[in-house]
């Protein structure tokens, strides 16, 4: 049987840090992020949505999607934020439930769900365990404006449009503390990946 793990933590914790190590070992990982670019691909019905929802403005001279100026209008108005969740998210889990089945008949013993709204979006019943990756807020924000080259005005609006990482730390089955080197880190996920194995056994 499969273990299949919600990974979330808050913007910029570390969560691709930590997907990284399980690619290394083969573990199938379905990306949130990923599938939200995917169905906003020119000539996929939603870029047309969002089109007629956001206005012309957001779609850019060669038809794709302008990314940056909707990140811009969406976390800087709750109100169009959520209008862009109803209209994505039902997509994206939809998507999100065809590849995790695809991967569980496939009888993978691990599968990744890197959902960053997985608790936001009430999605924890998609799951059987939720690992989150966290940081202080400090050191979330300095990689996040370095990241996303971000003022720290910016960058604090977008950390502010999820949920508190205190409370997902809270409500989680296992945590990665991401606050000291990529190496450290590294070594939580190898103590991980057997516990995994073996829920995975014992399912
Ligand atoms: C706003 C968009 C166009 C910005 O694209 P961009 O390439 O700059 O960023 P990217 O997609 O890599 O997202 C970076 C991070 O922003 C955060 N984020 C994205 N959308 C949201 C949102 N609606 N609410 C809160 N945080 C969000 C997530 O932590 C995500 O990991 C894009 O994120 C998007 O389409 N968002 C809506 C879909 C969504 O909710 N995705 C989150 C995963 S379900
Ligand atoms: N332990 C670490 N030490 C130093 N830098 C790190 C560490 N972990 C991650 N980073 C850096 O911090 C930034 C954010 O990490 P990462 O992209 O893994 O976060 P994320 O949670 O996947 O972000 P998002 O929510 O935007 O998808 C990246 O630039 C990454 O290289």
């Amino acid at each position: 049987m499969s273990c299949v793990i919600g990974l979330t933590g808050s913007i910029a914790t570390g969560k691709s840090t930590v997907v990284d190590w399980f690619k290394i070992k083969q573990v199938p990982v379905i990306d949130a992020d990923q599938i939200a670019r995917e169905i906003v691909e020119p000539g996929r019905p939603m870029l047309s949505r969002l089109k007629e929802t956001f206005g012309e403005m957001i779609i850019q001279k060669d038809g794709s999607l302008d990314r940056a100026l909707l990140s811009q209008l969406i976390f800087n108005d709750e109100t169009l934020r959520q209008t862009l969740d109803n209209l994505m998210h039902p997509a994206i889990i939809e998507e999100i439930i065809t590849r995790r089945d695809h991967y569980i008949e496939q009888g993978e013993p691990i599968i990744i769900l890197d959902i960053p709204l997985l608790f936001e979006g009430d999605l924890t019943d998609l799951v059987d365990r939720v690992l989150v990756v966290y940081t202080t807020q400090a050191k979330q924000l300095q990689r996040l404006m370095k990241r996303n080259d971000l003022s720290e005005q910016e960058a604090k609006k977008r950390i502010k449009a999820q949920g508190s990482i205190e409370k997902k730390k809270q409500l989680a089955t296992d945590v990665i503390d991401n606050n000291r080197s990529v190496e450290e880190t590294y070594l939580q996920c190898d103590a991980l990946y057997d516990n995994y194995m073996s829920c995975g056994e014992n399912q």
